[in-house]
């Protein structure tokens, strides 16, 4: 049967077959959590059965070593793994210095350990993420669950002493019950609206005791891929300042769905 991918769907396979054009045979690769990564994972997988790579991945949460897993990928620890190649993910959120909002997905702490430990981060997107501001997609900062209270007002009371707009931090749900990462914690949204300077609002966050990390990927990422809908893809890259533009010709869409 042959399904149709939407438009937000298109864009994000583009992106996610312009990133995986960058992996190479042997290499060690990091792989993303979300919608975007997930489309990632089928597109590599796909490229394995097509041109026999031989790859050694690290997941950046359980769902992503699931579904990593079931397309025959090869998924080991970041321990067993050691330093990565290459990590491509998803973002909420990006601006033209490519400093990011990830962990809507809940999994930043295991994201931004997987990047921190790669050659090179690439996130890839559609082009609705892309922002002149950071901060009007919500803010997740891991807590640990101890204590979590205490953690939440002290955040609250920093970002009224500091020059941001929001200063409530919801604790995200699960349905009826606190949403618990795959590193056994909670999650703090921060309704900021503007995040006028990342940096520092970055190193005074993980300050607060409790807090495990927060979603700012700083100095992280090398290179954005942007999809969209049509196929076009555009791939920034920050250190050369290089922009790249090209198509996506979905031909092998049903192969694609046939893993889904
Ligand atoms: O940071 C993340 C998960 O923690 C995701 O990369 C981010 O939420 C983007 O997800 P999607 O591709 O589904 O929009």
């Amino acid at each position: 049967m042959s399904l149709q991918l939407t438009p937000i769907d298109r864009a994000k396979y583009a992106a996610a077959r312009r990133a995986v054009d960058l992996v190479e045979d042997g290499m060690k690769l990091g792989l993303g959590t979300g919608s975007t990564a997930a489309w990632m994972v089928r597109a590599l997988a796909e490229r394995v059965r097509e041109d026999g790579l031989r790859l050694t991945c690290v997941a950046t949460s359980a769902r992503t070593g699931q579904l990593a897993t079931e397309l025959g990928l090869k998924v080991v620890t970041l321990d067993e793994a050691g330093w990565l190649d290459l990590t491509i993910d998803g973002a909420d959120e990006f601006d033209t210095d490519l400093t990011l909002i990830k962990g809507g997905g809940g999994a930043l702490l295991m994201e931004k350990i997987v990047a921190t430990a790669s050659d090179r981060m690439v996130v890839i997107t559609d082009a609705s993420k892309e922002v002149k501001t950071l901060g009007h997609f919500p803010l997740p900062v891991e807590v640990i669950r101890f204590g979590w209270q205490s953690s939440r007002m002290l955040t609250e009371e920093l970002l009224s002493a500091m020059d941001v707009m929001g200063t409530q931090a919801a604790l995200r749900m699960n349905g009826e019950t606190p949403f618990v990462t795959d590193e056994g914690n909670y999650i703090l949204d921060l309704a900021l609206g503007r995040i006028g300077n990342p940096r520092q609002l970055s190193l005074a966050l993980n300050q607060v005791p409790g807090v495990v990390e927060n979603g700012l990927f700083i100095d992280i990422c090398d290179a954005v891929v942007i999809g969209f809908g049509d196929g076009r893809v555009e791939m920034r890259d920050i250190a050369s300042g290089s922009v790249e533009h090209e198509k996506i010709v979905f031909e092998d869409e049903d192969n694609i769905f046939r893993d889904i």
